[in-house]
């Protein structure tokens, strides 16, 4: 049987950096026999503009859509910001979720005990949260039409179109559910249905979908200014939060910080199963580029090499090869290693982005 397939697509600033670390686990499973995938590469984002002068070429694009799974670091970058919109870096990342049609993005949010104590919130808050946003992925305002900068009058009117059809609300929906009713069997959904109409079919559609398929399930809706606010006053009221693209992406961001650093967030955007019963499947940081510190050895691997758990979990099968990674993780941050982002106010000495690294691969060689 042929060898399970990756595109690894490191992409821009730390994308790489962190990457690298993925790819010593990568070679870690095949020396030792458990899993040989592969493995192909790829460029996405700023890279691939200034190599093709597109952020994503129609070859890689291809190729993402035959792998079993595609790995990605981060784009974007200063350098790129007077771009045109067309071909900024962030288009060749919204092209792949859009055409390999990854509608649900899970964001654990996850506070190792360990880490309890470098959130900003107080430890009482985050001690031991373990909960899932899911985020719509492929529509919403970031794809809506119409859309640009136009001339109205004698100024300028920047317009976006947040659009959502019942059928993108229900799939989303239907993965939350799913999702909930293997953890905590709950679920919050968020919009913003006091005023927006695109928020009042959204919490129509979850409660109908609810109340056909799902009654099991305990579901509550939240405007998501108020899920904001709960996120940081008692996060563990929650399980799944599902919500739309957009505020999904800033809860995440949010959410981030009560599990210790955005350098600590993985991501899966998933679609629906294909033929061979996996999904199609991209897995990547909830972090971006980090332009201010890239080049510097200080980016944490952690989020990347969590997002290639995931990877194992949702599209090879491997939940306790998966739990290697995650428990190897758990033990080198009980250990005290830390990245420059994991230092609290009493300071301390960081570990370089390839320490950390190389910590996790001893973890998981002490697991054997
Ligand atoms: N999925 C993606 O590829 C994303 C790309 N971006 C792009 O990244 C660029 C920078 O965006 P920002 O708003 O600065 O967001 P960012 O997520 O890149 O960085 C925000 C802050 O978090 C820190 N940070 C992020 N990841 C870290 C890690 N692994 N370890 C330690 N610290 C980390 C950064 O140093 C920075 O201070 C922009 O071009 C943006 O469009 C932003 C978010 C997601
Ligand atoms: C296209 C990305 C840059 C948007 C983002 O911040 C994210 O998906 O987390
Ligand atoms: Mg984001």
């Amino acid at each position: 049987m042929a060898n399970p397939s990756l595109l690894i697509l490191a992409g821009d600033g730390i994308g790489p950096e962190v990457m690298d670390e993925v790819k010593k686990l990568i070679a870690w499973f095949d020396t030792k026999g458990i899993v040989t995938f592969d493995v192909s590469e790829g460029l996405v984002g700023g890279c691939s503009y200034d190599a093709h002068g597109t952020p994503l070429t129609d070859e890689t694009m291809a190729r993402a859509q035959e792998v079993d799974a595609v790995l990605l670091g981060a784009v974007g970058g200063p350098k790129y910001d007077k771009l045109d919109f067309s071909v900024k870096p962030e288009r060749g990342l919204l092209r792949l979720r859009k055409e390999m049609d990854l509608f649900s993005n899970l964001r654990p949010a996850q506070c190792f005990d360990a880490l309890a104590d470098f959130s900003s919130l107080k430890r009482d808050v985050v001690a031991g949260l373990d909960i899932v946003i899911v985020r719509e992925l492929t529509s919403g305002v970031y794809f809506g039409e119409p859309r640009g900068i136009f001339m109205e009058g004698n100024e300028r009117v920047g317009i976006n179109t947040q659009r959502y059809t019942e059928s993108e609300i229900a799939r989303v929906a239907r993965s939350a559910f799913e999702l909930a009713r293997k953890r905590g069997n709950k679920v919050c959904s968020m919009e913003k249905a006091n005023v927006m109409e695109s928020g009042i079919l959204w919490r129509d559609v979850v409660q109908e979908i609810h109340d056909k398929e799902y009654p099991d399930v305990a579901l509550t809706h939240m405007y998501a200014d108020n899920g904001a606010m709960q996120l940081c006053r008692w996060p563990k009221q929650f399980d799944v939060i599902v919500t739309d693209n957009l505020f999904g992406d800033v809860l995440s961001d949010m959410a981030a910080m009560l599990t210790g650093s955005l350098g600590m967030l993985p991501s899966a955007s998933l679609g629906l199963p294909q033929a061979n019963g996996r999904p199609k499947a991209l897995y990547e940081p909830v972090h971006g580029s980090a332009p201010d510190i890239t080049g510097q050895g200080k980016a944490n691997p952690i989020a990347c090499i969590l997002s290639f758990a995931m990877a194992l979990r949702y599209s090879f099968d491997m939940g306790a090869e998966a739990t290697r990674v995650e428990k190897a993780v758990e033990k080198v941050l009980a250990d005290g290693v830390r990245t420059a982002d994991l230092m609290g106010p009493e300071g301390g000495t960081p570990v370089s982005t390839t320490q950390m690294g190389d910590a996790i691969i001893a973890a998981m060689e002490a697991s054997l």
